[in-house]
């Protein structure tokens, strides 16, 4: 073209920051910092006008601001910074799998990922008819330490009866979510990090947030059955599906942990 000259590198340019902008926007989705990055966005379009204006003066404070600015979004963003990192390390291990990874994974693990799903399964559903609350992560490529740390250590195999031990109301263990790594139950009475979302359900309370804020953080599977209405719901990568049956949680089980 006569006067704009775009080159392949330009369009790589713009794809990149679109997608940066992109992934920006899908972690802060919902949340108050939304706001923070409309607001930053603002200032920066007044400052690019007011130097294409030459207003010196007030281009020079924007300009500070900016400056200044960058060091006070790495404090305010740090768990959303943390979360991009980890998004973007879950994204590749997740294409590795897809490349490579399932051309060497054995059946044997496969099977042994889909033999304790049916403990967890009929744990869930005893749990959800008796209406006692649970919250289960199932750990996935990123590493639960911080999460299994923080708990009770258990590392036991994975069992409907142990699983509905601990969650038995009058139960020392109750409180919390149990983490289940390797194929073994880790942890209980694990503290998860709550969702930062403004925009739930309004029947979700702490134990539903904290499966959502898990998801986001880590690639892991997270189980929360009400104790308040008997359901059965799961958390994934910041989505929950709510109200799932016995037989919706396997088929979604088996199809999630066949991919890790
Ligand atoms: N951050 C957290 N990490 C782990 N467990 C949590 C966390 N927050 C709450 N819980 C668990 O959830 C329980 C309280 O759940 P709450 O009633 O507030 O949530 P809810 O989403 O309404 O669930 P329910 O439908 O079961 O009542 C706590 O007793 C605790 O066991």
């Amino acid at each position: 073209m006569g006067f704009i000259d775009i080159t392949l590198i330009d369009i790589i340019d713009i794809l990149v920051v679109a997608l940066i902008m992109f992934q920006i926007y899908r972690l802060t989705r919902g949340t108050n910092a939304l706001r923070i990055v409309v607001g930053i966005l603002i200032v920066y379009l007044l400052w690019i006008v007011v130097r294409v204006l030459k207003m010196e003066l007030l281009s020079m404070i924007l300009g500070q601001i900016i400056g200044v600015g960058v060091i006070a979004l790495i404090v305010v963003f740090q768990q959303e910074i943390r979360r991009f990192l980890l998004l973007l390390g879950t994204q590749y291990s997740h294409r590795k799998n897809t490349l490579f990874g399932r051309w060497f994974k054995s059946r044997q693990s496969i099977d042994r990922a889909l033999e304790w799903i049916d403990p967890i399964v009929n744990a869930c559903a005893d749990m959800a008819a008796s209406k006692t609350g649970a919250l289960i992560v199932i750990g996935r490529s990123i590493s639960l330490d911080p999460l299994i740390e923080r708990g009770e250590p258990i590392d036991a195999r994975v069992s409907s009866a142990l699983i509905k031990t601990i969650f038995f109301k009058n139960s020392p263990l109750h409180d919390g979510a149990i983490v289940i790594a390797n194929g073994r139950i880790a942890a209980a009475r694990c503290v998860l990090p709550s969702t930062e979302r403004e925009v739930v359900p309004s029947e979700f309370g702490m134990r539903h947030r904290a499966a959502l804020g898990a998801s986001e953080v880590t690639d892991a599977l997270v189980i929360a059955v009400s104790e308040e209405r008997g359901t059965i719901s799961v958390a994934r990568k910041g989505h929950i599906r709510q109200n799932l049956t016995p037989i919706q949680l396997h088929a979604h089980l088996s199809k999630v942990l066949s991919l890790s």
